[in-house]
């Protein structure tokens, strides 16, 4: 399994696009996250919407779902095709309602099934999104009273999205067999919505060792050679994971 990140930035990062990723493993393209700085990134990849076979969303925050209209947009009116969406149930409604409804809405195209094939998901129940790709989703903490995910793929790839920190999951995880974590990293303390760099920190060395930052802000190059044994996803790069 292939990851690519198109963005590694935090919400406010300039440098860095936000925190989308494509995750790609036996000809599928999944798209991790599909945020404001999307379409641009993508497309400064070489890439172009019809080119994703599915969109799976962790949370309704800008740098998570802001590009999902520019995506409903292009794939109904220049590519007449209807995107694959997988989302957690609970994000269904907030994603239509407080997000995407004002936008995307035009007599008679009027519900999120118009503009996206919608494959709901449980938490914590594994899914075969395409043979070689199972997830399960794991819900994290992120901001109160508003469901977030984190993915776990294949068993053995953590990818948080947003959440504080969580060390007795990341043990857990580890031990269950884990053996990739990116995770997102706020620099400054406190991490408040995210788990901060101090936080981070305080992880035992054998998950350290496997675990990658991302989500970071612009003072990132500031912070090479600080991160203890933890490394830094670099933006566009792939890596095997
Ligand atoms: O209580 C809060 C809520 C949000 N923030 C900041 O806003 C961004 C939201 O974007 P994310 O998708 O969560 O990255 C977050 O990073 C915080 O910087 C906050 O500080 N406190
Ligand atoms: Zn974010
Ligand atoms: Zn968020």
């Amino acid at each position: 399994m292939h990851i690519r990140m198109v963005g590694t930035g935090s919400a406010f990062a300039k440098k860095y696009d936000n925190n989308n990723a494509l995750i790609e493993t036996n000809g599928f393209r999944l798209l991790v996250d599909c945020g404001i700085t999307l379409p641009k990134a993508l497309h400064q990849m070489g890439l172009s919407f019809p080119e994703i076979d599915a969109v799976l969303i962790s949370h309704i925050h800008g740098d998570h779902v802001g590009g999902l209209e520019e995506f409903a947009f292009q794939m109904m009116f220049k590519y007449s095709r209807k995107p694959v969406l997988f989302i957690a149930e609970t994000l269904i409604e907030p994603l239509w309602e407080h997000t995407l409804r004002g936008g995307l809405t035009q007599e008679p195209l009027n519900k999120l099934d118009d503009f996206f094939d919608v494959r709901p998901l449980e938490a914590n129940k594994e899914i075969e999104l395409h043979p070689g790709l199972i997830i399960e989703l794991v819900q994290t903490k992120h901001i109160l009273n508003k469901p977030s995910y984190s993915f776990l793929f294949n068993r053995r790839f953590f990818y948080s999205a947003d959440m504080r920190f969580d060390g007795g999951l990341l043990r857990k995880l580890v031990d269950q067999g884990v053996s990739t974590i990116y995770h997102d990293c706020q620099l400054e303390s406190p991490g408040v919505v995210h788990a901060s760099l101090e936080e981070l920190l305080t992880l035992p060395e054998d998950i350290q060792r496997k675990t990658w930052l991302m989500h970071y802000g612009d003072a990132i190059e500031q912070y090479e050679g600080r991160t203890g044994h933890m490394r830094i996803v670099e933006q566009y790069a792939s890596y095997e994971v």
